[in-house]
C-alpha cells in the first residue's frame, strides 16, 4: 500500500463540518493527496487559520472556487456545499473527466421533480443528473463502482436505510407502516451560526421538527421504494438532542409473519450485511448508542420483535459526520477506485 499511486484530490467546501472531517480522514490515506481545498467566505485564508490545531499538517489556504481551475488541479473532487451549489458546480468537473463525490442532495434524487419540490431549487443539469448513483455502498455496491457521480445520502437516510434495508428487500415487512424516530447531534446542522443550535438553546432540551415535512423523507422513501419493488411512503420525524455528534434511529415496522422472532430477523441481518464492513449486527438483546460509533466509520444495528404488537424495532447508531457523511463519501470513493473499502476510515470510535 506505501507504495500505491496517489490520486489528486479537492475539497470544496474544505472550511465546514463535512470539509474538515474529509481532511482528517484523507490524511491518513495512502492513496491520495489534497491539491485543492475551496471555500466562499473562508477564501484566502490559511487552513491553519480555520483549524488551527490541523495547522501543522494541513499548510495549504483555502481557495476561491472556480470548477475550471479544480478540474485542471484534481482527479477527484468532493463537494461538501449547501444544497443547491453542487449542480453549478459538477456539470464542469464531470465534462473535465473528474470523479465527483457530491455531500449535498442536489444528486440524490432519480426524480429531480422531487428535488425541486422539497428543496425549491429549479435544475437545468438534467443529463449530467441521470449518469448518478445514490452512494449507500451497502446497497449500490456495484453500481458507485462503475459511476463519475455519487450522490452522497443524507445522515438521517444512511441510519433509516440501513435499519430498513434488509426487512424491505426480503418483503419482511408492509412498507407502508414504517415508521422512523431519529435523533441527531447539533454537527447535524452544519457550522454556519444558527439560534437554534446555541448551547443555551439547544442545551437541556430535546424537541423534534420538521415534522410531516422533513426534506429527508422522499429521499428515505425513494431507496425503499426500490427495495419494496413499488412505490413506498415512511413516516420520518427528527429530532435534535444535546450532543454535537450521533444519529440513533429507531424504525417500527409491522412484520408479514407475525411467527418471526428477534433470532430470525438477527440471522437475516448478518447474511444481509456479510460482506458489508461497515455495519455491526449487535448480539441479541444490545441495543446500539451513538457513543459507540462516534469517531468511526460504523453503523451499529440492534434488533427486537415485540410480539404482542407483531413489530420489528430496529435501532441504528452512526456518527453522522462520518458515517453519515465524510465517512461514507470517503467509502465510496475507495469503490470507485477498486481500493480496499476499508482504506482510511475509522474503526474504533472516540469512546471510552
Ligand atoms: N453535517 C452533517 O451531519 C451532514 C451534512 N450533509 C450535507 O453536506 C453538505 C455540507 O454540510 P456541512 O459540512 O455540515 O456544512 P457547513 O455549513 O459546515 O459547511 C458549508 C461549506 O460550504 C462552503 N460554502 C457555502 N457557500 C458557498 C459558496 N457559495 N461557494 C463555495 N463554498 C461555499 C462554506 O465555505 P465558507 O466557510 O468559506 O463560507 C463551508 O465550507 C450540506 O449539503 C449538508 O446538507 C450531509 C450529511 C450529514
Ligand atoms: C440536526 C440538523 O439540523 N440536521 C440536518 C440534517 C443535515 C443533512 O444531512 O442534510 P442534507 O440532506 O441537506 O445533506 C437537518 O435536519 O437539516
Amino acid at each position: 500500500m506505501g507504495d500505491m499511486r496517489r490520486v489528486s484530490v479537492g475539497i470544496v467546501g474544505a472550511s465546514g463540518y463535512g470539509g474538515v472531517q474529509l481532511i482528517r480522514l484523507l490524511m491518513d490515506h495512502p492513496g491520495v493527496e489534497l491539491a485543492y481545498l475551496g471555500g466562499e467566505s473562508s477564501a484566502g485564508k490559511p487552513f491553519a487559520d480555520l483549524y488551527p490545531h490541523l495547522g501543522h499538517i494541513v499548510r495549504q489556504q483555502i481557495e476561491a472556487v472556480d470548477p475550471e481551475v479544480i478540474a485542471s488541479r484534481c482527479e477527484v473532487v468532493f463537494l461538501s456545499l449547501p444544497n443547491g451549489l453542487a449542480c453549478q458546480i459538477a456539470p464542469v468537473l464531470i465534462e473535465k473527466g473528474c470523479k465527483v463525490l457530491d455531500l449535498s442532495a442536489d444528486y440524490r434524487f432519480t426524480n429531480l421533480e422531487t428535488y425541486t419540490t422539497w428543496y425549491g431549487k429549479e435544475r437545468n443539469d438534467r443529463t449530467i443528473a441521470s449518469k448518478a448513483v445514490y452512494g449507500l455502498p451497502e446497497l449500490y455496491r456495484d453500481r458507485i463502482a462503475d459511476s463519475q457521480l455519487i450522490g452522497c445520502p443524507g445522515c438521517y437516510p444512511t441510519a433509516s436505510l440501513l435499519a430498513l434495508s434488509p426487512l424491505l428487500k426480503q418483503g419482511l415487512i408492509v412498507p407502508e407502516t414504517a415508521i422512523i424516530d431519529a435523533k441527531s447531534g447539533t454537527s447535524g446542522g452544519g457550522r454556519q451560526a444558527k439560534v437554534n443550535m446555541l448551547l443555551a438553546e439547544a442545551d437541556n432540551s430535546l424537541g423534534a421538527y420538521g415534522v410531516a415535512r422533513h426534506r429527508h423523507t422522499p429521499e428515505i422513501e425513494q431507496i425503499c421504494s426500490d427495495l419494496a419493488g413499488h412505490e413506498v411512503t415512511v413516516q420520518f420525524t427528527p429530532h435534535l438532542i444535546p450532543m454535537v455528534r450521533g444519529i440513533l434511529a429507531t424504525v417500527y415496522a409491522t412484520l408479514r409473519d407475525p411467527g418471526l422472532v428477534g433470532e430470525d430477523l438477527t440471522t437475516i441481518y448478518s447474511a444481509f450485511y456479510r460482506n458489508s464492513p461497515w455495519v455491526t449486527i449487535c448480539d441479541r438483546g444490545v441495543y446500539p448508542q451513538t457513543k459507540w460509533a462516534c469517531g468511526s466509520n460504523l453503523c451499529y444495528i440492534g434488533i427486537e420483535v415485540d410480539p404482542r404488537t407483531g413489530r420489528a424495532i430496529v435501532m441504528s447508531a452512526i456518527d453522522n459526520l462520518i458515517k453519515g457523511q465524510a465517512g461514507q463519501a470517503l467509502q465510496c470513493l475507495n469503490i470507485m477506485m477498486g481500493w480496499d473499502e476499508t482504506l482510511g476510515l475509522p474503526k474504533l470510535g472516540f469512546y471510552p
